[in-house]
């Protein structure tokens, strides 16, 4: 069975109904968790995409008259408006269940539920949220990118205007949230391509069964609920752009299928044999050390050569440093609108500490932050603690990103006394090119004079 791409998540006291919820809806849905603790939840919906809520309206035994229900299903919905909350309530309780929905709950199932109406209940909320993560992904198609000051950014989005022009096969290259998928629809809305789709697939997240079916489509019939033929992901970007993301996690057999696809532009619906051609512009994305996935014979080495015509590096953010402050002033601007916030300013003590912070999960992790700040904060001015990070781990991040900093700088001395400063032997020695060598002799300002 094909099963639907969501995030759904079970928030109940009992564990033996999670365990049970769960149980169903994972042979339909791709991700299901589940949580008795609340307040934990309000956390993850702060860091992650969650399409479906099940909440459970009463959590303490004694305060079961589903106001605790409600006062979550508040909180939920401000943290994360687009997610649909489904209430699951007892007999006695159906009131404050159309309390709920009159709040703006989608639905509500009574305990003990039947199965087929639960998955169907869970099918249509998702179906909802889609819907208005699409509008709101329209409404926002044309919004504004911050580029950088950087000289490392710079060169980055000097180089996207150039091939934005162009059809070349581009790699996008950077750690999670270092803004790929930005800069792949970046390059998109400045080509000539622009009016047409621009498609998105996260390659990382589609199982081997879905793999074929989401990108080529299939045929009536091909397999059991392939009711109607179905174009798959490469068609619908016809004319436009597929940005296939995650490419690095591909394994090798499925790989072989891209890269037939990619040379002959054309695709074979599952279960036909008509082959159809495709005018697609292709851009690839990976957070994976590539070149060394290609050396382990990981990643194909043709493929490789056909997706790397162009290669863009995107930095981290704790390598582009200047980018901190203007970053957090872009997103505080984007969030005081979104939530009808007067915020503008941060004390100064906080935004040191922004910008020393090492940003491990890069500009996706600043923008969490600066969101669950912009909704915690109880004054006009945003302080440390409203972006869920203490001192602490500043100070440590800090120390820690010092530490690795010293570690490499003493192996470099060592290793080029010890080669007497023959680059070549120096670079070897320390598995880097000369160039990166040469790198980091400036950034750590070492003098070879040996
Ligand atoms: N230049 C930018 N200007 C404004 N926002 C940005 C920029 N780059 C990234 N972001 C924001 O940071 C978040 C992460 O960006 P994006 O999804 O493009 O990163 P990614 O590298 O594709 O992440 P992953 O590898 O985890 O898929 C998004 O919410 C995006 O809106």
């Amino acid at each position: 069975m094909r099963k639907t791409i969501a995030n759904i998540l079970i928030l109940d006291d009992n564990s033996e109904i999670l365990i049970a919820a769960k149980m169903l809806l994972k042979r339909h849905f791709e991700t299901v968790n589940t949580h008795t603790n609340p307040k934990k939840v309000i956390e993850y919906l702060s860091q992650n995409t969650v399409d479906v809520v099940l909440l459970d309206m009463n959590f303490r035994l004694g305060f079961e008259d589903g106001k605790e229900g409600i006062f979550w299903f508040k909180e939920i919905k401000r943290i994360s408006p687009y997610t649909q909350v489904i209430l699951m309530t007892s007999f006695g309780n159906v009131e404050t269940a159309v309390e709920g929905i009159k709040l703006g709950a989608i639905d509500y199932i009574l305990k003990p539920w039947n199965n087929e109406a639960l998955v169907e209940t869970v099918k249509t909320a998702v179906k909802q949220t889609r819907k208005k993560l699409t509008t709101l992904e329209e409404s926002t198609a044309d919004q504004q990118v911050y580029l950088g000051i950087a000289p490392s950014i710079q060169k980055v989005y000097t180089m996207a205007n150039r091939v934005a022009v162009t059809d070349v096969n581009t790699l996008i290259l950077g750690e999670n949230g270092t803004g790929k998928y930005v800069l792949a629809k970046y390059i998109h809305d400045h080509s000539p391509r622009k009016d047409q789709p621009f498609i998105h697939v996260d390659l990382g997240s589609l199982n081997e069964n879905l793999f074929e079916s989401e990108l080529f489509g299939y045929a009536k019939g091909a397999f059991t609920d392939a009711k109607q033929d179905t174009e798959g992901r490469f068609e619908a970007a016809n004319g436009g752009t597929i940005f296939l993301d995650e490419i690095g996690n591909v394994p090798l057999h499925l790989q072989a299928k891209l890269l037939q696809v990619i040379q002959s532009k054309s695709v074979i619906r599952l279960g036909e044999s008509k082959q159809r051609a495709v005018d697609i512009r292709i851009i690839t994305a990976t957070n994976t050390d590539i070149e060394k996935e290609v050396n382990d014979k990981m990643f194909r080495e043709d493929l490789y050569y056909r997706i790397n015509t162009v290669v863009l590096n995107l930095p981290p953010l704790r390598e582009r440093k200047e980018d901190i402050i203007p970053l957090v002033n872009f997103f505080i601007e984007q969030y005081a609108t979104k939530y009808n916030r007067n915020i503008s300013s941060i004390n100064k003590d906080t935004f040191e500490a922004l910008q020393q912070y090492d940003w491990k999960g890069n500009i996706r992790e600043l923008e969490n932050r600066i969101e669950r700040a912009m909704i915690l904060a109880e004054t006009d001015q945003l302080v440390l603690s409203n972006f869920g990070i203490s001192a602490i781990m500043v100070e440590q991040s800090d120390t820690e990103e010092n530490t690795l900093q010293d570690m490499e700088r003493l192996s470099i001395i060592k290793a080029l006394e010890k080669n007497q400063g023959n680059i070549s032997q120096t670079a070897d020695e320390l598995g880097l090119s000369r160039a990166a060598l040469y790198r980091r002799l400036e950034k750590y300002n070492i003098k070879n004079d040996y």
